[in-house]
This record gives structure tokens, sequence and C-alpha cells, in this order.
């Protein structure tokens, strides 16, 4: 879609799908769009339970098409439609309806922000339907790779990063770089330096690890984000996902690829180049500036954002990672190394682990457990097209509830042989 004016800003409004409206990332997508009714024109919403938020978005933003996962949630949200006398919002539910919004013509901008792996279905309708996809459901990359990327290619569709660290690395790139295409070391760039703050336990002593409580695993220092993603940023499992999604998006080697850690979270990545050189993106720690600016690209638009204040800002600490106090990254670089197997079989479990432990079931560290566990039996499994991710992903989630059991009256893993 050519939207361009030889000024470089665009005068055609964007069609936008909201994947996951209802959560952080949709919400700060919700806001952003708030401000530029001029740029933005939201054609259809999706969440999975939450209809009174989506109700409230359909009063402001009148979608055409609004998806809910059970058939129970979309009568609901229809009846307080009807309500109101509002009858142009058409409500569908279930899996389909969300994979016939993402790819529908009426569309042309998607944004994936459905948490997990619920969301590679329509991520990658989306993507194979050829549209603008601004890509923060990591796990759907995660858990596919190189047969998401190929979509990608096949279709031509425009992949741009939301998630903070990527958006940062795609900014800090050469501006002719494109998603999908890059070849950095013929581009003079030696390293990409993915930033993490460490989460919440950055300090906290190893042996009090098995007793934090998901409220504490769920208080970022930085970010104010969506429960899974927290509790994965306190197991440094997100920088894991992320170095995974880092590889598959600028088709770059593992080795090539360094994790640093940066408390304050206001440098958001980095790239070194051979010359020496360290670009960095830095800003405050608000999803609004990424959506932005894959909303608006190539065009740079008011976020809400509050420019950095740099007389009134802490200073920025390097560290570099203790693996014994984050295994799951240390697993999540080992994975990105073995294969899609390793990849698709760790992201499943560690959706099952996180899911157990905000509900009570397991301790915190019997999330790395079961992905341990899960990666090893996995480890091989081979994966050469979309439904063999999903069957792969499928058999993972068994296996790694089996292992739930095991740990309800017992600290030990009882595994399998
Ligand atoms: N939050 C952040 O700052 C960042 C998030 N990301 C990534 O973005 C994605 C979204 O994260 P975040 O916004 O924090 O998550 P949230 O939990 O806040 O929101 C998730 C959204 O997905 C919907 N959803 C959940 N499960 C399903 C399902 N089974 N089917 C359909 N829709 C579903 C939720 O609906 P409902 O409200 O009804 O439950 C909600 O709209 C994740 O992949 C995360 O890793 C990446 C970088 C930063
Ligand atoms: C905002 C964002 O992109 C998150 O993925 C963030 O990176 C989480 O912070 P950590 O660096 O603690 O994982
Ligand atoms: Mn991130």
């Amino acid at each position: 879609m050519s939207n361009q004016s030889s000024s470089g800003t665009s005068t055609v409004k964007r069609q936008l799908c909201v994947l996951g409206s209802t959560g952080s990332i949709g919400t700060s997508t919700l806001d952003v769009v708030r401000l530029h009714p001029d740029k933005f024109n939201i054609v259809s919403l999706s969440a999975n339970a939450s209809v009174d938020i989506i109700f409230t978005q359909c009063i402001e933003f009148s979608p055409k098409e609004v998806v809910l996962a059970s058939p129970e949630h979309a009568k609901k949200l229809i009846a307080m439609l009807a309500a109101e006398n509002i009858a142009d919002i058409t409500v569908y539910s279930g899996s389909e309806a969300l994979i016939d919004i993402a790819q529908s013509s009426d569309v042309d901008t998607v944004m994936a922000a459905i948490v997990g792996a619920s969301g590679l279905m329509p991520t990658f309708a989306a993507v194979k339907a050829g549209k603008r996809v601004l890509l923060a459901n990591k796990e759907a990359l995660v858990t596919s790779g190189a047969i998401f990327m190929a979509a990608v290619k096949a279709s031509n569709a425009e992949l741009l990063p939301i998630d903070s660290e990527h958006n940062a690395i795609f900014q800090c790139l050469p501006s002719n770089t494109q998603i999908g295409e890059c070849q950095l070391l013929a581009q003079g760039i030696s390293k990409v330096l993915l930033t993490g703050s460490g989460g919440p336990f950055r300090t906290l002593p190893l042996n009090d690890f098995v007793n934090v409580t998901p409220e504490q695993a769920c208080a970022h220092p930085n970010w104010d984000m969506g429960r899974k993603i927290s509790v994965d940023s306190a197991t440094m499992m997100n920088k894991g996902l992320e170095f995974i999604e880092a590889k598959w998006l600028f088709n770059i080697d593992a080795e090539d690829i360094q994790v640093v850690l940066h408390p304050q979270s206001t440098i958001h990545s980095m790239v070194q180049y051979k010359d020496g050189s360290v670009i960095a993106q830095m800003g405050n720690p608000d999803m609004k500036t990424p959506i932005a600016h894959a909303l608006a690209y190539p065009e740079r638009i008011d976020s809400g954002v509050a420019p950095l204040d740099f007389f009134n800002t802490a200073s920025f600490e390097f560290q570099a990672v203790d693996f014994e106090r984050y295994p799951n990254l240390a697993l999540a670089i080992e994975a990105c190394k073995k294969g899609q197997g390793a990849c698709t079989a760790l992201n499943a479990a560690n959706e099952i682990a996180v899911e157990a432990f905000l509900n009570g079931k397991i301790k915190f560290t019997d999330i790395y457990k079961i992905n341990e566990t899960s990666v090893k039996k996995f480890v091989l499994q081979q994966v050469d097209n979309i439904n063999e991710v999903i069957s792969l992903d499928h058999q993972v989630r068994l296996y790694a509830t089996s292992l739930l059991d095991n740990f309800s009256s017992a600290d030990e893993l009882m595994v399998e042989k």
C-alpha cells in the first residue's frame, strides 16, 4: 500500500485490526490511535474474555467487527451493544473468526498483541495475507521461526517489531534494512546488544527465589505489562524469547547476539558496528513509543510519551548476566542453537509453567524444571510446517501439564526416563 506523500507524511488512513485490544499492548495501541484520528481507523478488535473493556472500546472506536474467544462472551457483548442501540458492529467468536479479521481485505495493518501461542494462527494469517504486521506477540515467532519468516517473504508482508528491544534494534540499523532480508554482517554490524532489566529479583538472594509470590514476580521495576510477560521478565525467559525473536527478525546467529543487563531500561537495545561505533535507542520505558514508531513507519508521530529528562534520570548501569540466577535464559539460548523443536517445546512448556505459577500450583523455581524437562523430551522433534508447529505445541502442553502434578506435593521432579 502506498500511502506516503513526497514529504513523507501519510495521506491515507491506515485501516487497523487490533488483536488483543484489551491487554497492555492493545490499550497502549488505542492510546496512540486516539491521538491521531486523521491517520488511523479501527476496523476490528479482539479479546479473550474482557467484555466490559472491549464494550468501552466499541463505543469509542466504532469497529466494524469484534471477536471474542467464546460464544458466551460474544453473546454478552451483543446484548450490551443492543442495549445502547448499536447495530453496526458485528460480534463473532472463536479462532476462525480471529483469522478472518486478521486477513480481511478491509484491513491493511494488524497489531498482533494476543499473548502466547494463541496468537500464532491469526498473526500467521495476517502475514500470509501480506498485511503490515506489527509484532508484539513474540511467542508466535519463537514457536514457528523459519516457517513464519518464509511466509513473510512469500507474501511480501511488512513485518515491524513492537517488542521494545527489537524496535530499538531496528531503529539502530541502517535505514535501508528490511526485516526478513537483513544481512547485518555485510552491513558492517558486529553484534546486536540485547538489553534486559533483570526483572524484580535481580538482587534477591538466590535462596529466596523458591518463595516468591506471583504478585512479587509481576511487579516489574520499570514496565507495566501483562502478567505472563511480567513473570517471563522475572525469570528472564522474556530475554530468552527475545534472543530467539532477534535471531529470526534480524537473520543473525546466536553467537552475534549478546544480552547486557541494564537495570534502568532506558536504553532499549544497541547495535555495535565493526568500526567501534555503538548506536543505542533510548527513551522512557513506555510501549507507546515503539507502537507509534511502527504504526506510522517511516513517519514519526507523537506517541504521548514524555521526552527523557537527562538531568533527572537514574545513572545508566550495565552488568553481565549471572546464569545461575537466570537458568531459563541459558535454556532459551541453548534452545535457539539447537533448533525449532527445542524452541517450540520451550515456549509451550513455559506457557503452561507460568500459568501454573500464577495460579499458585507450582513454585517460581519449578518453572525452570518444567521447561528444562520438556525441552529435553522434545528437542529432536522435526518441525517443518505450521501444522507440525501446532501439533508439537499441543503435545508439549499435554506433557508439561502432566508434570505439574509432581509439584503439588513434592519439590523434586520425578522425570520420565
Ligand atoms: N506488555 C508489554 O509491554 C509488552 C508485551 N509484549 C508482548 O505482547 C503480547 C501481549 O502482551 P500483553 O499486552 O502484556 O498481554 P496482556 O495479558 O495484557 O493482554 C493479552 C491480550 O490477549 C488477549 N488474549 C489472551 N488470551 C487469548 C486467547 N486465548 N485468545 C484470544 N485472545 C487472547 C487478552 O484478552 P483478555 O483481556 O480478554 O484476556 C488481551 O487482549 C505478548 O506476546 C507479550 O510478550 C512485548 C513487549 C512488551
Ligand atoms: C517492554 C518490553 O519490551 C518488555 O519485553 C521488556 O523488555 C521487559 O523487560 P525485561 O528487560 O525485564 O525483560
Ligand atoms: Mn521486550
